[in-house]
């Protein structure tokens, strides 16, 4: 998968390529990742990025020309097939399907918004799709592209170790993940749960998915009411169920 960043701070996205996962599958070529500075296509002497917004009021919107020539330089690089994504509070709000849609992608520039944002009839004519990392708002579109990247190239074949694609797994299938134990056996005299001691591998199995449905149920019950559970699944669920109101009443 090809991927593309329209930033005024490329710099940013230099810890993609130290850490982990995307470091890695940036090093293997799992991911390619290039960067696009509007400012390196500014023609004046200040090399200007924003402009006065037409209507007044506070704040400056990023400059026309220059970040509309680095979105042409993206695509231009990426192949016309590229989806253009502009990250913005409005924008679709992200989960791990749309990361899994996504995925699917053969490339994907990212245009990154700062100040108050892009002029509407660049979003209109440059931008394919407006995604959202949450409803809340930052300094800029840069943290919410990392976020998005970051969840998209764990999805991509050969990006996760063996001992990784764990953790993917519990939340792909629409669960919260299971409890997580390691050494010492004690701390402040709380003990590990004996079943993950006793090497039984299926019933080791079974715990896990017990306490994921449980804390699903508990934390996030939301996510439970778009699903069918097999039967494993609901008897393990009931179980956990009983157990917890029989401890905490209600
Ligand atoms: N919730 C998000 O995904 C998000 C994305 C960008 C952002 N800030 C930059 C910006 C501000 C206003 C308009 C367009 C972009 N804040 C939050």
């Amino acid at each position: 998968m090809r991927l593309g960043v329209v930033t005024l701070f490329p710099s940013m996205f230099h810890v993609l390529w130290d850490s982990g996962v995307t470091g890695r599958a940036l090093k293997r070529g799992i991911v390619g990742l290039n960067l696009w500075n509007p400012r390196d296509f500014t023609h004046d002497r200040h090399r200007t990025v924003d402009d006065r917004p037409y209507g007044g009021g506070p704040g400056m919107v990023m400059g026309v020309q220059p970040l509309r020539d680095a979105i042409h330089a993206g695509r231009a690089e990426l192949g016309e097939g590229c989806r253009v994504l502009y990250l913005s509070p409005q924008g679709r709000r992200l989960d791990q399907a749309g990361l899994e849609a996504l995925a699917t992608q053969k490339a994907l520039l990212f245009v990154a918004g700062r100040y108050e944002g892009v002029d509407e009839r660049l979003v209109d004519v440059e931008i394919d799709e407006e995604w959202s990392i949450g409803d809340y708002v930052l300094s800029g579109g840069e943290l919410a592209a990392m976020v998005m990247i970051d969840g998209l190239v764990r999805l991509l074949p050969g990006a996760l170790g063996a001992t990784e694609s764990a953790q993917q797994d519990s939340f792909v299938n629409g669960l919260l993940d299971c409890p997580h134990y390691t050494r010492p056996e004690v701390i402040e005299g709380r003990r590990v749960p004996s079943v993950l001691l006793s090497g039984n591998h299926e019933a080791i199995r079974r715990w896990r998915l017990k306490q994921a449905l449980g804390r699903t149920w508990l934390k996030r019950p939301d996510l439970l009411s778009g699903r069918i559970l097999n039967l494993e699944q609901q008897h393990l669920l009931a179980e956990f169920i009983r157990e917890y109101q029989a401890e905490y009443g209600e």
